[in-house]
């Protein structure tokens, strides 16, 4: 409680005046009408020593605050003028800021805070003094703010939390006793201005602005979550007569438009509807999904939400709790999920068509023909983030899986984005309580279905519809992902929504069997450029016409090993006289060559009448010599450049 009790003196009180009081300030401004000169007195010390004592100018009637400590204890308050006293209270001219409701009725509709709005008006607001502050020009201001899109005639800046005097701090277990609700001056909400976060500092001196582990750089984050931290301060558009209170969570917020029965989607066989709430026991917001006009049959159908409660995954959103409810005038089903501030769906991320382009933007884009072509390949998703989405996905169906459970509920609609490229799944264990009572078949049934649903997702992606991979669609789908995917994205798609039994180990083993292979011929590759260099020296320093007359290279000279080593590697033939082409000894020889190991072997000459023994680390050092000379003989030898080609 005294976390939040308010202090005992403020700076300025600005009270309603009593009756008594109210006829003098009711009384033409003496300020406007009187041709009396004011006091001096008044003006710089607030009070005149002489005013019924023979001065003679004008002293304008004090407006006493009904508790005078404050203005004796607060200095500030000594330099008031009286004007500033009696100033009316200021309320925008905005015609969302506090509705006729909440000033006639006290009624602040869908919003959990009435009482204190009531105990409001009691306290602070003279309706009748209204029209006078109507008067406020305010709209300078909305345009300054509309001017950089801010307009926040927009009710939703105007937040409950806000008419405190005190921000209740919504992680305290106390924030639900009275002070919560107790009154308070009426505070604007201004909305952030994002533009004061621009970053002043060109990207490329930023040390680190990649995404991290699916953290945004350092220079997005902090706007991503002040926006988080806005929405979750969002409040509902008046008149939606969403209920106050519902079994321990307030101030419900609809997640999506609220549109009339007919032009809604359904979630199964019924209507539902997401709506964001404050849990009351610990003040964080929640995702409530409501089935509209479900009558529950039994209490052992909430069975499987305990099960799903227990599942935790970072890919999807947990489950909190299930329970009925009447609040809305009907027998809703509601169950509770953790809340993702600014959650898209991926339908939402990437399949919602867009907006058509401005005027502004056609003609940008007449002009600049390669832009618009490098946008529209820019709206395929691109690979790298579709693999990202079905390790994520497959990772939480194994979990989901391995706890003898299915998802049922794997569609663009269902998966949620909540930051860069993490993907939760939605709705988890909703559709177990619905489907109680009815004729159920094998989970593995529906773990089946789970993987060809996550096929079809993945289509749904990759062509951006819905019904890729229907039959109708299947064969124009395939072109189009052939167009822009790998064959393993092919494959790997196919395959979930192929007839043939499967299952999510299959799955994973499938996606880890492509990264092990890669692995493995990367391996197989990683040693090329290093026997390449080593053929390159070769092809330089064997058979050079010039070195044809060089006693060096002659049988009697320190190079011929060189020739008769090219002899050994390339050029074996086995008993029979038959050329020998074996890969293998090339590249074992190579590679000792390379390493330069003390290993002997013997070189015969062509004509097999002599033979030399020698180790690869003398050759390799005849070699090196061989290509020193070469080099140094180059024009960008003599010159002391290094030379690039080796
Ligand atoms: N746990 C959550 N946290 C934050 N936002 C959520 C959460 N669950 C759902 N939402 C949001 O609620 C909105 C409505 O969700 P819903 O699942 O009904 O999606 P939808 O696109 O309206 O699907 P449908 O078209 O099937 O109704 C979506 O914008 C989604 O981002």
């Amino acid at each position: 409680m005294a976390f939040f009790s308010r202090p005992q003196s403020t700076a300025v009180r600005i009270a309603r005046p009593n009756s008594e009081e109210e006829t003098p300030t009711k009384q033409p401004s003496p300020r406007k009408d009187s041709v009396q000169r004011q006091c001096r007195n008044i003006v710089i010390h607030g009070s005149c020593k002489f005013q019924d004592k023979g001065c003679i100018y004008y002293h304008p009637p004090v407006c006493l605050p009904t508790s005078p400590a404050p203005r004796i204890e607060t200095p500030s308050v000594a330099a008031l003028t009286p004007q500033a006293v009696n100033a009316p209270v200021f309320v925008p001219n905005s015609p969302l800021a506090i509705s006729e409701d909440y000033l006639n009725n006290g009624n602040g509709n869908g919003h959990g805070h009435d009482t204190h709005l009531e105990g409001y008006q009691d306290t602070q607001i003279d309706s009748n003094q209204q029209s006078e502050y109507d008067n406020y020009d305010y709209s300078v201001d909305q345009t300054a703010n509309a001017m950089q899109g801010m307009d926040f005639s927009d009710g939703a800046y105007y937040d409950d939390g806000q008419r405190e005097f005190h921000a209740p701090n919504p992680y305290s277990d106390n924030m639900m006793e009275t002070s919560y609700y107790t009154t308070g001056p009426v505070f604007l909400r201004q909305p952030l201005n994002y533009l004061l976060y621009t970053p002043s500092m060109p990207k490329e001196l930023i040390r680190d602005s990649t995404n991290n582990l699916f953290v945004p750089p350092s220079t997005d984050l902090r706007q991503i979550l002040q926006e988080r931290s806005e929405t979750i301060r969002q409040v509902a558009p008046m008149g939606l007569n969403l209920p106050e209170e519902l079994q321990g969570y307030h101030t419900l917020v609809p997640l999506e438009p609220v549109l009339p029965n007919l032009e809604r989607k359904k979630f199964g066989n019924w209507l539902s509807m997401v709506y964001r709430a404050i849990r009351t026991s610990d003040g964080i917001p929640h995702a409530l999904r409501r089935i509209e006009n479900f009558r529950l049959t039994h209490q052992a159908a909430f069975a499987p939400i305990e099960k799903w409660s227990n599942i935790q995954h970072p890919s999807i959103v947990p489950v909190r709790e299930a329970f009925t409810t009447r609040s809305f005038n009907d027998n809703s089903l509601v169950v509770s999920y953790a809340y993702y501030p600014n959650a898209k769906t991926l339908y939402d991320a990437h399949m919602k068509p867009k907006p058509p382009p401005t005027y502004q933007q056609t003609v940008y884009y007449g002009r600049h023909q390669q832009l618009h072509q490098l946008q529209q390949a820019q709206q395929t998703i691109p690979e790298r983030t579709l693999w990202s989405y079905i390790i994520q996905l497959a990772s939480a169906i194994k979990k989901v899986h391995s706890s003898d459970l299915a998802v049922r509920m794997i569609d663009v609609t269902k998966v949620l984005v909540t930051g860069q490229n993490r993907v939760r799944i939605s709705s988890c264990g909703i559709f177990d309580v619905l489907a109680y009572g009815t004729p159920q078949q094998d989970v593995a049934i529906y773990q089946q279905e789970d993987l060809n649903k996550l096929g079809r997702l993945i289509f749904a992606l990759c062509t951006n519809n819905l019904a890729a991979s229907s039959q109708a669609n299947l064969q124009k789908s395939m072109e189009t992902m052939k167009k822009f995917y790998s064959v393993e994205l092919q494959t790997v798609a196919l395959s979930l929504i192929g007839k043939a039994p499967k299952t999510i180990d299959k799955l994973l083993e499938m996606i880890r069997g492509a990264t092990d292979r890669l692995e493995h011929e990367l391996l197989g590759e990683l040693e090329n450029a290093r026997l390449f260099r080593l053929m390159c020296k070769f092809g330089f320093i064997n058979e050079r016409p010039e070195f044809a007359r060089d006693a060096r290279w002659s049988e009697t000279g320190d190079r011929y090993i060189i020739k008769l080593f090219r002899d050994y590697v390339f050029h074996q033939v086995d008993e029979h006289g038959n050329p020998v082409l074996d890969l293998s000894h090339v590249l074992t020889c190579l590679n000792k060559l390379d390493a330069g190991t003390d290993e002997q072997i013997m070189l015969v000459a062509r004509d097999e009448q002599s033979c030399l023994v020698v180790s690869y680390k003398e050759i390799k050092s005849c070699v090196a010599s061989a290509f020193d000379d070469l080099v140094r003989a180059t024009t960008t030898g003599q010159s002391g450049k290094e030379v690039k080609v080796i």
